[in-house]
């Protein structure tokens, strides 16, 4: 996919050294079982290259009689000289069956071990890899969410992640397996004919090229393919969801070509790839068979004439028996090579959120207040995202302690912009915001935090139960709430009933423990917006911030919210921003944005009497609202 790592490209910024060198720092806590496993994957190779060696000798010593005494009697595990007799034969044919058990049992056991601790030392690097990459990132600053892509970030924590424990898991344990297999093979054949072994490993070095040559061909076919059937999946997904749309305009016969077209061309996509490859693996077949026929015919030859060094029958299907395994490995290489790029793009991506700084961060020796009065000044506030345009441009307004502000304008003004100001969601560029007279970014960020609190039109709820969701705003009533105990739930009805959420909770099949679904799906829009409410008020911020949160109910549930909030902000600070002018109509003061600049600001009265936009948007709206009376 294009765009799946969204954001990330520029991670080479924030890296610092090598990211596979700082991968090797996450296994470091794990060496001794690393260690092991790696010595066991070791003994496991070299066991798979013993039962050969004794067919070999069987062939030799025990079925033809007396002939070459072969490798293991020159490694001191068989004696050298020739085995005449039935019972010599048989007690040689015992100790081979013996060294085989054994190979087996070494072979066994050690691949379990081997598996076993390289497996579960990848899994724990992969966890500490993904905690402490989660944990940087919720530390990350605003602007960092706003730049990224929710699906670049689910990517780097799912993906890359799981992909260098994939790598570390899979991908170590092939360099074993080369170097074992490989390494053991050329030097056992090597034993009894160095020719012979000679024309066997002539194919190792082209296979390992080959191989990763055909990556470079069959990589970019590979991508095509992820990113048609991203394409394909994009267009379902969009069908599906949108099926009710589908239905109404009657669409069926469109949407059918459309998709048919994106299957077309994966169906294509894929088709060349599979040729490709086919082709290559052909080929190297090809290549193994023209050293089987070589080593037959040379080895065969050797024999009949009778050379120096011409091989034994035991020692003549010894190189058949290992030929096959001599290339397996090397048919990896490529892949290997392959996915050590990769893993080591996914380690640049980890590392380099790893390695990035939250651009807002507490000062060094921050200001923590044992109380906040609620006192807000916004002076002369200049602020733009990254590096557009200024969206709100020299806002001077100072706000009381207590006082509820209602803030109006058009869409796109600022007036959101505005508040996330206040908990540092982001920071000013010029001028300054003041709680208590001290700049909040003298502030201890999660003092500040503790203090205001945000609800928003599209309250994001968590899947659990309704009172989870209220205690969210509190940590002692969250952990109060987790350990189902019972003084909490008290505080959690208590915000609820403020927020005018009791009665429907209650009505709830199981009330407070009701689950809501997975982003509070099971709740209608308003339902979300009190539980968010009560969710605010449980922690008895100071500063209390509503962005459009009475947007979603009723009328007549808002005159109740509005009604129960208006004793609930008396000694708060509130802004309130709301497009249904009547929700601020009430408000100690109403600050009109335009544009990012304050245009109008007074009381309701005030505002009304000077006929400004604010009074033409407030007739309007009561025209609308009351068509009878005109
Ligand atoms: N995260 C963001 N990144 C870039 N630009 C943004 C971002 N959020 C808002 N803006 C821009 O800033 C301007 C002000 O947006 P803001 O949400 O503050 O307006 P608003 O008055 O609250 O609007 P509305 O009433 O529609 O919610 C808009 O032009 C908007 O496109």
């Amino acid at each position: 996919m294009a765009d799946e790592h969204g954001g990330f490209e520029d991670v080479s910024e924030t890296l610092d050294g090598h990211p596979m060198v700082s991968l090797l720092a996450y296994a470091r806590p794990y060496w001794p079982r690393l260690t092991l496993g790696v010595l066991a994957s070791f003994c496991t190779r070299f066991a798979r290259l013993v039962p050969p060696i004794l067919v070999a000798t069987a062939i030799d010593r025990v079925i033809n009689g007396p002939a070459d005494p072969g490798l293991l009697a020159s490694v001191g595990l068989l004696p050298a000289e020739p085995i005449v007799g039935r019972a010599a034969r048989v007690a040689l044919l015992e100790r081979l069956v013996l060294i085989a058990a054994l190979a087996y049992l070494v072979r066994s056991g050690t691949r379990f071990a081997s598996r076993y601790l390289l497996q579960s030392s990848a899994q724990k690097i992969q966890r500490d890899l993904r905690n402490d990459t989660y944990d940087h990132l919720q530390r990350l600053s605003m602007d960092f969410f706003v730049d990224h892509q929710t699906g670049a970030m689910m990517s780097v924590l799912n993906s890359d992640v799981n992909r260098l424990e994939k790598f570390l898991n899979t991908e170590f344990r092939q360099v074993i397996r080369v170097v074992a297999t490989v390494g053991g093979i050329a030097v056992v054949l090597w034993h009894y004919s160095p020719k012979l072994a000679a024309i066997a490993l002539a194919p190792v070095p082209v296979i390992g090229l080959a191989s990763g040559r055909f990556l470079t061909w069959i990589e970019p076919r590979y991508k095509s393919i992820r990113e048609s059937v991203a394409r394909l999946n994009t267009r379902l997904e969009n069908n599906l969801g949108g099926a009710a749309v589908i239905k109404t305009f009657n669409r069926y016969g469109f949407e059918r070509d459309r998709v048919a077209e994106r299957s077309q061309d994966y169906h294509d996509e894929k088709i060349g790839a599979l040729r490709i490859r086919r082709a290559f693996f052909a080929g190297l077949r090809l290549l193994t068979g023209v050293v089987f026929v070589l080593v037959l015919y040379v080895g065969g030859l050797d024999n009949i004439n009778g050379a120096e060094g011409a091989l034994t029958a035991g020692s003549f299907a010894l190189f058949f028996l290992y030929l096959r395994r001599l290339y397996s490995p090397m048919r990896r290489v490529g892949k290997s090579a392959n996915k050590y790029q990769l893993a080591k793009s996914s380690a640049e991506r980890v590392f380099g959120l790893l390695g990035r700084e939250p651009t807002v961060t507490s000062p060094p020796d921050p200001y923590r207040p044992d109380d906040v009065d609620g006192d807000v000044t916004f002076d002369d506030v200049t602020f733009g995202y990254g590096d557009r345009e200024p969206v709100l441009r020299n806002v001077s307004l100072d706000v009381p302690a207590g006082a509820t502000v209602g803030l109006a304008g058009t869409t796109g003004a600022g007036k959101s912009t505005l508040v996330k100001l206040l908990p540092r969601f982001h920071d000013v560029d010029a001028g300054a915001v003041r709680v208590d007279s001290v700049d909040v970014r003298e502030y201890d960020l999660d003092a500040l935090r503790e203090e205001i609190a945000v609800v928003e039109q599209n309250p994001y709820l968590f899947s659990g139960t309704v009172a989870e969701n209220i205690a969210y705003g509190d940590q002692t009533a969250l952990a109060a709430e987790r350990d189902a105990d019972d003084a909490a739930r008290s505080r959690v009805i208590e915000a609820a009933k403020a927020a005018e959420a009791h009665d429907f909770v209650s009505d709830l099949p199981n009330g407070y423990d009701t689950l809501v679904g997975e982003r509070g799906i099971k709740l209608s829009g308003g339902q979300r917006q009190r539980l968010a409410i009560a969710r605010a008020l449980v922690n008895d911020p100071a500063i209390i911030v509503f962005d459009e949160a009475t947007s979603d109910v009723d009328t007549e549930t808002e005159e109740r919210i509005q009604e129960s909030l208006d004793r609930l902000v008396e000694d708060r600070t509130a802004f309130v921003i709301a497009h249904r002018l009547s929700t601020i109509s009430d408000a100690d003061r109403i600050v009109v944005l335009e544009d990012g600049e304050i245009v109008e600001s007074g009381t309701h009265a005030n505002l009304l009497a000077d006929e400004g936009d604010y009074a033409a948007l407030w007739h309007a709206q009561s025209e609308s609202r009351t068509p009878a009376d005109d």
